[in-house]
C-alpha cells in the first residue's frame, strides 16, 4: 500500500480567532505557535490576517522572528487580500514569507460582491502574485465559497484552477466557507479537481456547520486532498471548522494510508492552553479533549474492563496524555466504585461496598455530583464510623476591609499537633492558604498546588443560596478535586481545602 504524506496546516490563530467574541494577545499567539510548531509538530500555521491591526502586526512580527530563528518561517502564514499590494506591504512589515491569498472561488461571490468579471479577478491576482514573487513572498491561494462555486460555478471554478495551473503558487486552498458540503460531495470534487491536476498541491479547509467536518475531511483524503486545515478544539466563524484532535484520531486510527507528522500525545495540552487563552470552554462530551470522554459511567462498562478490556477501543486515553475515569453515580454500580477504590487504595468487604454502593445511587438520584475523593467521606458515613480525620481546621477569622489587605488567624490540628497562624492574602481565601502554606512549611510537609477553582450556585437561585467551591489540586501524586458546601462561598472553599488537607496528610 503506497503511503502518502500530507500536510496539517492549523489555523487556530487566524479562522480560529474568528470564532465570535476571541481575541488572542500577541504573546498567546506566540505561545500557541510554538507549542503547534515545536511540540505538536503541524507542518504550518496561519497565524493572522493582514491589515487587521497594529496589535496583529506586532504579533505577526513576534512570531516571525521567533520563527526565523529557529527555521520555521516557511511553515508561517498570513491572510492576504487582492489589494493592489496593501498586504504585501504589512506582511514586509510583519517579516511574513508566505502569503495566503484570498480569492473568490464562486462566480456569485465574485459578481455580487467584488463585483468583476473572471479575467479583472484574475488580472489582478497574477499582478500580487508576481509583486509577492519579487519580495521573496511565496503564494498559496484561497478560493473562497469554493464548495458553492463547485456545486454552481464549476466552469468558472475549472477556469480559475487552469489559470493558477500556470502561476506560481505553491498550494490552492479549497474552503468549504460554509460548511455546506456532504461527504460524498467533499469526495467527489476533490477528486475530480486531483484527476485533473495530479502535480498541484491541493489543501481542504472544511468548516463543521452541519457536525461533518471530521467525515469531510476523511472523504477529502480519500479523494487526494495533499494538506487539511485544522483548529485546535474546532475553533472558527460559526459552528467553526474541522477539530484537529479528532481528525488526527481518526487518521491515525482508520487512514493507514495517509502519513501525517503529528504528535498525537499533545493534543490534551494544546487544546487545554487553547482553552485558557481563548476563554471558549471545552465541552465535556468533545471527542479526545472533552472531560467526560475517557470517563465510564455505566457500570457495565467496569466490569467489563475487568475482563479482558471488553469496553477498550484503540481511543486509548493514554495516547493523549490523559487517563480513564470511572464515574460515580447512579448508574455506576460495584465495578466503578472499587475501580476508585484501587486508585485511592482502599478496601471494602462485599457487605461495606454493597452500602456505599447504596449511598452513592441516592445520591446520584439527587443529582449530586460524587468524586473519587467523596468516597473516604462516604464510606466513614455510610459504615457509621467517624472518617479518620487527620487535619481539622479548629477556627479561624476572616477579615475584609475596604483598603486594607484581607488577613485571617487559623488554628489547625494536623494528626493530633495544633498550630496557629496568621497572614494577609490578595482574598479571603489566598489569607487562609496562605496561613496554611505557613503551617505545612514548619510541619515540612508538601501541600497540594491549587490549579482550579470553581464556584456555582444551584440555577436561579440568589444571593442566600448554597454555594459549591469544587478545587481542583495538584501534588506529586496526580491532580484530584475537592468539594466544598456552605452558603457562604468562602467558607465552602475551606471546607474544600479541609478535605484535601486530609487526603494529602497520610
Ligand atoms: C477566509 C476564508 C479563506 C475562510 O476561512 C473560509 O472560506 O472558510
Amino acid at each position: 500500500m503506497a503511503v502518502k504524506r500530507i500536510e496539517i496546516m492549523d489555523t487556530t490563530l487566524r479562522d480560529g480567532e474568528q470564532t465570535s467574541s476571541v481575541s488572542f494577545s500577541a504573546s498567546e499567539k506566540l505561545t500557541i505557535a510554538k507549542l503547534l510548531l515545536e511540540e505538536l509538530k503541524v507542518d504550518r500555521i496561519e497565524i493572522a490576517s493582514a491589515r487587521v491591526s497594529e496589535g496583529e502586526l506586532q504579533a505577526v512580527k513576534d512570531v516571525t522572528n521567533w520563527a526565523s530563528k529557529n527555521n520555521h518561517l516557511q511553515a508561517v502564514e498570513v491572510l492576504t487580500f487582492v489589494d493592489k499590494g496593501v498586504s504585501i506591504n504589512w506582511m514586509l512589515e510583519a517579516g511574513a514569507k508566505v502569503q495566503n491569498l484570498l480569492t473568490k472561488g464562486s462566480l456569485n461571490h465574485l459578481t455580487h460582491q467584488l463585483k468583476k468579471t473572471p479575467n479583472q479577478h484574475f488580472s489582478e491576482i497574477e499582478e500580487n502574485i508576481q509583486l509577492a514573487e519579487k519580495h521573496g513572498i511565496a503564494t498559496n491561494v484561497y478560493l473562497e465559497d469554493w464548495s458553492n462555486g463547485m456545486r454552481n460555478s464549476k466552469a468558472y471554478v475549472f477556469e480559475f484552477l487552469e489559470f493558477l495551473s500556470r502561476q506560481p503558487v505553491k498550494r490552492i486552498m479549497l474552503p468549504d466557507t460554509l460548511g455546506v458540503l456532504t461527504p460524498q460531495e467533499s469526495y467527489d470534487f476533490i477528486k475530480e479537481i486531483k484527476d485533473l491536476y495530479p502535480n498541484l498541491h491541493f489543501d481542504f479547509h472544511a468548516h463543521n456547520d452541519y457536525d461533518l467536518g471530521v467525515s469531510n475531511v476523511m472523504e477529502g483524503l480519500k479523494a487526494g486532498a495533499d494538506g487539511l486545515h485544522l483548529t485546535v478544539n474546532g475553533m472558527g466563524e460559526r459552528a467553526g471548522n474541522a477539530p484537529m484532535a479528532s481528525s488526527i484520531a481518526v487518521i491515525n486510527d482508520f487512514m493507514p494510508e495517509i502519513e501525517i507528522g503529528v504528535n498525537e500525545t499533545f493534543l490534551f495540552t494544546i487544546s487545554k492552553l487553547v482553552e485558557t487563552f481563548s476563554g471558549v470552554m471545552i465541552p465535556s462530551n468533545k471527542p479526545v479533549v472533552g472531560a467526560n470522554v475517557f470517563t465510564q459511567t455505566a457500570g457495565i462498562h467496569a466490569d467489563g474492563d475487568n475482563k479482558n478490556n471488553l469496553y477498550f477501543s484503540e481511543l486509548m486515553p493514554e495516547r493523549f496524555g490523559r487517563t480513564r475515569q470511572y464515574a460515580l453515580g447512579k448508574s455506576s454500580g460495584k465495578a466503578n466504585i472499587q475501580k476508585n477504590l484501587q486508585e485511592l487504595g482502599l478496601q471494602l468487604n462485599d457487605e461495606d461496598l454493597k452500602k456505599v454502593t447504596q449511598r452513592i445511587i441516592e445520591l446520584g438520584d439527587k443529582k449530586q455530583v460524587v468524586t473519587k475523593e467523596d468516597l473516604p467521606y462516604i464510606i466513614s458515613d455510610v459504615l457509621d464510623r467517624t472518617y479518620e480525620e487527620k487535619v481539622k481546621v479548629n477556627s479561624y477569622v476572616l477579615t475584609h476591609s475596604k483598603g486594607l489587605k484581607p488577613s485571617t488567624t487559623v488554628s489547625i490540628t494536623i494528626n493530633n499537633e495544633t498550630f496557629e497562624e496568621s497572614s494577609q492574602g490578595d482574598g479571603q481565601f489566598d489569607a487562609f492558604m496562605n496561613a496554611i502554606k505557613r503551617v505545612f512549611k514548619k510541619k515540612k510537609l508538601e501541600l497540594a498546588a491549587l490549579i482550579d477553582y470553581a464556584v456555582r450556585i444551584p440555577p436561579g437561585s440568589n444571593s442566600d443560596a448554597l454555594c459549591e467551591t469544587i478545587i481542583t489540586w495538584r501534588n506529586s501524586s496526580g491532580e484530584f478535586k475537592t468539594r466544598g458546601l456552605d452558603s457562604d462561598q468562602t467558607v465552602s472553599a475551606i471546607k474544600a481545602t479541609e478535605k484535601m488537607l486530609n487526603i494529602i496528610v497520610s
